[in-house]
């Protein structure tokens, strides 16, 4: 049998020794920082965010992970979020997101591209200055239930504010977008939230088990799934009820009312035949948890932020009575005049970016400014951590709404302030957000 000489032996261990320190010394920080989420991550586990920051403390522009065959990148320079959310060869989402089909079935959020089009074209009529405008009138009606549901808790210790929150704006969406005027309670709301969640939970599962091995959905989530199909059911029926009735206002010559015309977004979709009523209804309750989670943890980490900042919301409410007296409501027209409050949502929504991070899914190589990021690839834009990068925003944790005002405008550098992203998959609701949740 062959055996080594205790020379060639000991020469073996030295080699392998040298190549291993060669290799500590080369990734040192490396090493030093996956130590040290590793640590990080078990002393506290569920702060990705804050784990993937201590990454790119390390690498501020861009890094590149490989997850067994798939490679991730995260980006978090302004340069680079412009290239890639511009090029029509990142549109598609990654596969996080489109876990949501699966439960949901095609939607416009998770939608491939050629499928995406064709429902953002028909979706964006909806959505144009002159249609948002036509539903002022809602969203100042349930801001002002929401203000006199809050004088009704005002003596209560625990108040479930964010709770009245999300129904407010559950309800503003319902009567908005679908035309449909029903009664939303916390539960309901909280359901919508669920489906999110544990959706996005297994989708981050997926980077390190393959789908065949996650176990199956809880009880929970699919009973909250069946109660969401139920209710976006009764809503395309209540809303196709309301169709034909003012149809037969038309035909007999009754006054066009406004309900008469196509004026909510439920109503394009239900006279478009490429919607069969399964697609409706996965786009009914995509929009309900789009415009319910993300508003309402808007207008809840404003709230805190103002009562950590006692001199700001004095001045906002100083502002809010000099322009609308002390027992008026709010109207359209003073709303532009408290620009205040639409600074302190620009600001909150630069500290708390409702969506922290997004990704795309590369469908050719992409230039992004002297790197290629090869086809099939999967894209990060790390927005929350270029929001508060110090290189582009002086203090970047102290909050001041005032970095918004007209005259500082030039002093943001381009695309490091993309709160509903860019490009043509933005946010599709930009146009009412800030006035919404600013009423
Ligand atoms: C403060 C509130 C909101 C913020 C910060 C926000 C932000 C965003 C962002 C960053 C995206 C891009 C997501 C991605 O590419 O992964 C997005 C997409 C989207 N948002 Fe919003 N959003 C807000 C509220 C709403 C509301 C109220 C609605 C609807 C009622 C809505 C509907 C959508 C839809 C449908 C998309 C997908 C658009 C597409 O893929 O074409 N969002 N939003």
């Amino acid at each position: 049998m062959y055996q080594l000489s205790t020379t060639t032996m000991f020469l073996y261990i030295v080699i392998a020794f040298v190549i291993s320190i060669w290799y500590v010394i080369r990734h040192w920080n490396l090493l030093k920082l996956i130590v040290k989420c590793i640590y990080a991550y078990i002393r506290c586990p569920g702060r990705g965010l804050e784990l993937l920051g201590m990454f790119q403390d390390a690498f501020p522009d861009i890094f590149r992970v490989r997850f067994s065959i798939k490679t991730v990148y995260v980006l978090a320079k302004p340069e680079y979020y412009e290239k890639v959310l511009s090029s029509p060869l990142a549109v598609d989402k990654p596969e996080v997101y489109t876990l949501l089909d699966q439960f949901l079935g095609p939607n416009i959020f998770t939608a491939a591209e050629n499928l995406w089009r064709q429902q953002r074209r028909l979706l964006n009529l909806s959505f144009s200055q002159k249609r948002i405008d036509s539903h002022s009138e809602i969203f100042l009606e349930e801001a002002d239930n929401l203000a006199k549901e809050l004088v009704t808790h005002a003596s209560q210790k625990n108040l479930d504010l964010e709770g009245l929150m999300r129904v407010c704006f559950a309800q503003a969406t319902a009567r908005a977008l679908f035309g449909v005027k029903f009664k939303v309670t916390v539960e309901d709301s909280r359901k919508m939230d669920r489906i999110f969640i544990e959706t996005a939970r297994r989708g981050v599962h997926l980077f390190y088990v393959p789908s065949i091995l996650m176990p199956p959905m809880p009880k929970a989530f699919n009973k909250s799934l069946s109660d969401a199909i139920i209710a976006s059911k009764s809503i395309i029926f209540e809303r196709r009820k309301q169709l034909v009735r003012n149809k037969t206002l038309l035909q007999d010559d009754k006054p066009q009312t406004e309900r008469a015309q196509k004026s909510h977004m439920l109503d394009y979709i239900l006279e478009c035949p490429e919607f069969t009523d399964e697609r409706a209804m996965s786009e009914i309750i995509l929009f309900l948890i789009a415009g319910n989670e993300t508003s309402s943890a808007t207008l809840m980490y404003a709230c805190l932020l103002l009562a950590m900042h006692p001199d700001i919301q004095e001045k906002l409410y100083h502002d809010v009575v000099s322009i609308c007296g002390l027992d008026d409501p709010i109207t359209l027209e003073k709303l532009p005049k408290i620009d205040y409050a639409e600074r302190i949502i620009k600001e909150t929504l630069r500290l708390f970016p409702s969506a922290p991070i997004i990704g795309r899914y590369t469908q050719g190589d992409l230039d992004i400014g002297g790197r290629v990021i090869p086809k099939h690839s999967t894209v990060y834009l790390h927005i929350v951590y270029t929001h508060r990068d110090p290189r582009f925003w002086q203090e970047p944790l102290t909050f001041d709404p005032d970095r918004f005002l007209q005259e500082n405008a030039s002093k943001i550098y381009p695309f490091s302030y993309i709160p509903f992203s860019y490009g043509s998959r933005n946010c599709i609701a930009k146009v009412i957000l800030t006035s919404e949740v600013s009423l």
